[in-house]
């Protein structure tokens, strides 16, 4: 599928860094060196503007590289774009790391997915049907 995107920014088009990617990495698009501190959060701008189709949305998430390498994770972990959005793709960037990290202009900080996802309705119960799990949640099933 295609997906109209009007980019602002100097930088190229998000693009699978493999044959098979599900995401695409996004780039900063900033002015001037962004600097986290630690435990500091920012919201970095990209410069894209997508129009999404009905019924898919577009997932900000970390990337593992990052996250790994320099303690960068994203705070709203995975970010939501909903369909009928129209500003620009923002990334709010995280520093979970003891040291400053340095954004430039034109780094991959995030990836964004675009999945297909449900619209849903309400049919309001009284009574759930049973399970064997039934309310057991939150480690109820790790061994004893
Ligand atoms: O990481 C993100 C998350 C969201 N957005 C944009 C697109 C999304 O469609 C809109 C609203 O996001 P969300 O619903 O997560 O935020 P909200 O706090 O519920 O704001 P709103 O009341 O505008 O829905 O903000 C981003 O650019 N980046
Ligand atoms: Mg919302």
């Amino acid at each position: 599928m295609t997906i109209r995107i009007i980019n602002k920014s100097k930088n190229s088009l998000p693009a699978y860094e493999t044959a098979h990617a599900a995401g695409m990495d996004l780039r900063a698009d900033i002015e001037e060196q962004v600097q986290l501190k630690p435990m500091e959060r920012k919201l970095i701008p990209t410069g894209l503007f997508i129009e999404l189709p009905e019924g898919f949305e577009a997932q900000i998430r970390s990337r593992s590289g990052l996250a790994f390498k320099h303690g960068i994770g994203i705070v709203n972990s995975p970010g939501t774009i909903d369909a009928d959005y129209r500003g620009e793709i923002k990334v709010l960037l995280i520093n979970f790391s003891t040291e400053v990290f340095e954004i430039n202009n034109g780094d991959r900080i995030a990836q964004m997915v675009v999945a297909r996802h449900e619209t849903v309705s309400w049919n309001e119960v009284e009574v759930l049907n049973e399970t064997t799990r039934g309310e057991g949640g939150f480690g109820h099933t790790a061994v004893k």
